[in-house]
């Protein structure tokens, strides 16, 4: 209809001005171009071009749905800062589903509740895949791995990676690797304590994470925690990288901007080269090894690929054990030590915490890192467990995501979805939503994860005491701080839910666990004196935005602290907002 009146009124001009005299075929194409460009800003008056009108649902923002044509591409390019901060105020002024429209994207629908999470991971999971456009914008970085596959690409990396995530493995890591990385963790903790220097814990975990990822799935030595502030070109890389991806999902004319920007698209280039180069160093090395150099260490991730046979025989190519070492890198690495950064800092930030933690580590663990077994860390230790998940509730290392529907479908609340069209979902904002997590939603409160201790207050090894009670099946000491409570997958979507459930969860948990228990066993941690509050850096991930410096000092209380701060189990008990924390 708008397209048929525009064209009547432009017909109408040019008989008028035919009239006066003849029109070039330059002035006709001008004016032919300006009527399709009027036309279409009357059908697209409040959305991107080639969207269709959706007045059933909610616009993002403000009260106009967006601009003509382009929709809301304003609105994400102004907060390209801080997307997720003004997702989460959207949703809080908006509601829990609003919409936007972006030119040559489409439509994304942006949801906020459990029960939506529920719907596409698990119920519907087949209409949501990731999709071309996903594709499009990351196949140059991730080539056809894990993270952009789907269906029966999807299923084969799933299966052929489960296999090495068993509890031999985990109980093997604890033991091994993970405690040894702690050790290397130490050597630059005493370093720097012995200059006195503060340390950017940020970039030290980046490393650790790197040196034991690397080592344990692919067999790399990188060695970048050791080196110190040597050159660390594959982490770089790395981060470049991850930026890229995450900035292309807001620019849908990345390919254009990208190559006009000067060096941009030759340093893009040149971290993908360097990528290349240590997946192929990875799988070269391993081809040339002997069957008795194979048998003298533990199978991992690359051998399980690289031994693959397809049922009539053929093999994955080096190009597809390269895409498995990137996705696996980025799975692995830039999160746990992102997990690892935002927890120091909630405890460094929240002394009551700190002690706490403290307390459960030298009561349950007696100064021992021999005691930090698989078994204790997965069920002796739920204060430090419940700090870790805290902080992954608030700073998700994977905080947001998009899907695209394959059908059409109607969501749980009657929001109906068409076939090509885009949910978004930000783990971030879900973390924090107060109709979701209750009023403290925004405050960092571990508590939240503990179900009340099954020993009442005040007898030994009870909250409020020192903790001196063995449990006697095993013969150690009770942490005071009752049971860890896990809670439904798709509340806590931090591992993403349902089928596509993070293969490195356990993995993750126990590594971060590990780490935070030998280091809070030997060393205190503290903000260097006005150090700003953190803020999120653009990323895929979440790394934060400047260096976490940290002053470390050797601890001299020894284990067994003083009794639990108060509101051991349940309750707030003294927890501050990130942003007024305790100095
Ligand atoms: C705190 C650390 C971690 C967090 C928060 C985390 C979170 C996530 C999330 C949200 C996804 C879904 C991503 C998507 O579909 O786009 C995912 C997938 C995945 N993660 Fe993790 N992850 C962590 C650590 C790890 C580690 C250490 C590994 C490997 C050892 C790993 C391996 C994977 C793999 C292979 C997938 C793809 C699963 C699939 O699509 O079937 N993750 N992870």
């Amino acid at each position: 209809m708008a397209l048929v009146m525009a064209g009547i009124g432009l017909r109408r001009l040019l008989e008028r001005q035919m009239i006066k005299r003849k029109r070039t075929p330059i002035e006709y194409a001008v004016l032919a171009t300006i009527g399709c460009f009027v036309a279409a800003i009357i059908k697209y008056p409040n959305r991107a071009i080639l969207t269709n009108p959706r007045p059933d649902l909610k616009a993002l923002g403000r009260d106009a749905p967006g601009y003509p044509l382009i929709g809301n591409l304003t609105d994400i390019l102004f907060h390209r800062e801080d997307p997720l901060d003004f997702l989460h105020k959207t949703f809080q002024e908006h509601g829990d589903v609003i919409s936007i429209t972006m030119p040559l994207l489409g439509r994304a629908i942006i949801l906020n509740r459990p029960e939506f999470m529920e719907h596409i991971f698990k119920t519907n999971f087949d209409n949501y895949v990731k999709g071309d456009m996903f594709r499009w914008n990351l196949t140059d970085i991730f080539g056809r791995g894990i993270f952009v596959a789907d269906r029966e690409e999807w299923r084969f990396h799933r299966k052929t990676a489960s296999n090495i995530f068993t509890t031999k493995l985990y109980r093997s890591l604890v033991e091994g690797a993970f405690k040894s990385s702690a050790e290397d963790f130490s050597t630059v903790l005493d370093r720097a304590i012995a200059i006195d220097k503060p340390v950017d814990l940020q970039d030290k975990f980046l490393k650790l994470t790197l040196d034991a990822f690397g080592k344990l799935t692919f067999g790399l030595e990188f060695k970048a925690l050791l080196s110190e502030d040597g050159p660390n070109e594959f982490g770089d890389a790395f981060d470049f990288l991850n930026s890229a991806a995450d900035s292309r999902m807001a620019n849908p004319i990345w390919f254009i901007t990208d190559r006009i920007i000067p060096g941009r698209w030759k340093k893009h280039w040149g971290c993908i080269g360097i990528l290349d180069e240590y997946a192929a160093k990875a799988v070269r090395n391993r081809r040339a090894e002997t069957p008795e150099q194979a048998a003298a260490r533990t199978r991992d991730l690359l051998d399980h690929f690289i031994n693959y046979k397809s049922e009539d025989g053929t093999m994955l190519t080096d190009r597809e054990l390269r895409d498995v070492f990137v996705n696996f890198m980025i799975a692995g690495r830039d999160t746990t030590a992102q997990a690892l950064t935002w927890q120091f800092y909630c405890l460094m930030a929240n002394p009551r915490i700190m002690n706490n933690i403290l307390h459960e580590i030298d009561t349950v663990l007696e100064g021992s890192t021999d005691k930090i077994t698989y078994e204790v860390l997965m069920n002796e230790l739920p204060y430090v467990k419940a700090v870790f998940h805290e902080t992954l509730r608030l700073h998700t290392p994977v905080s947001k995501n998009v899907k695209q529907a394959v059908d059409d479908d109607i969501l749980p609340d009657g929001t109906r979805v068409y076939k090509g069209e885009f949910i978004g979902y930000s783990n971030w904002c879900m973390g924090r939503n107060k109709a979701v997590w209750g009023i403290d939603a925004e405050l960092f409160v571990p508590e939240r994860w503990l179900a009340s201790s099954d020993v009442p207050p005040g007898t030994p090894g009870g909250s409020g005491d020192s903790g001196l009670t063995a449990n006697p099946a095993t013969g150690r000491r009770v942490s005071p701080f009752g049971k860890f409570k896990p809670e439904s997958q798709f509340k806590f979507i931090a591992f993403n839910a349902g089928p596509r459930l993070c293969l490195g969860m356990t993995f993750a948990q126990l590594e971060a666990m590990a780490t935070t228990c030998i280091l809070l066993q030997r060393y205190q941690f503290k903000l260097t004196p006005g150090h700003p509050e953190p803020m999120v850096k653009g990323s895929i991930t979440l790394p934060m935005k400047e260096a976490l410096m940290t002053i470390v000092t050797k601890r001299t209380d020894g284990p067994v602290r003083a009794s639990p701060a108060a509101a051991a189990v349940g309750g707030d008990g003294g927890s501050v907002h990130l942003s007024q924390r305790e100095e």
